[in-house]
């Protein structure tokens, strides 16, 4: 699909195909959609970086909390998105030895009870090492800089997710 098509959906199909580039957020496709016509995909990223980063601390701190766990409930249920299941995947969580889920189990945990929303990282461009170590990293910081942290990699993840909606057609790039 090219830009001048996207721009000429309703925005119940705009939001239907874009509305989990951010985890669980269609609100912020929904809210996008208003600013089309886009030039290209990059305008539609920018637009939801600009959303994004226009929310109040507590509508941020709101997008970290619609994240799934990394190996947490949803995915002891079958409960994650197709796209956290596919990017847990990649980043090993479904592949731990039980004293890694318990290490994470219990650093996530911790990480939720100290900032009031959960760890959240650009799986796709991590293992499961890494994770461990982030997570551990990341528990020791100041609330504010955790919440901007984790918003940069939620727009990391949105990146890898528009690629993937986008690669079908090699006419597009992000
Ligand atoms: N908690 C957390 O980081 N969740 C995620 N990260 C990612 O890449 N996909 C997710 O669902």
């Amino acid at each position: 699909m090219d830009i001048s098509a996207v721009n000429a959906l309703p925005y119940e199909d705009f939001v239907n195909m874009f509305g989990n580039v951010v985890e669980r957020c269609p609100i912020v496709a929904a809210a996008v959609w208003s600013r089309r016509p886009f030039e290209n995909f990059k305008a539609v990223e920018t637009a939801i970086h600009e959303f994004i980063d226009e929310l109040p601390e507590s509508g941020k701190e709101g997008i970290l909390r619609c994240h799934p766990d990394l190996a947490g409930r949803d995915l002891h249920s079958g409960t994650l998105t197709r796209e956290s299941q596919e990017e847990q995947a990649r980043a090993g969580m479904h592949a731990l030895t039980s004293a890694e889920a318990s290490r994470l189990a219990q650093l996530n945990r911790d990480y939720k009870e100290r900032f009031g929303f959960p760890f959240v990282i650009c799986a796709r461009m991590s293992d499961k090492e890494t994770i461990l170590l982030r997570l551990t990293e990341r528990s020791q910081h100041e609330p504010h800089v955790e919440r901007s942290r984790g918003i940069e990699e939620v727009k990391k993840i949105c990146h890898l997710r528009l690629q993937g909606l986008l690669r079908t057609d090699a006419a597009n790039k992000l």
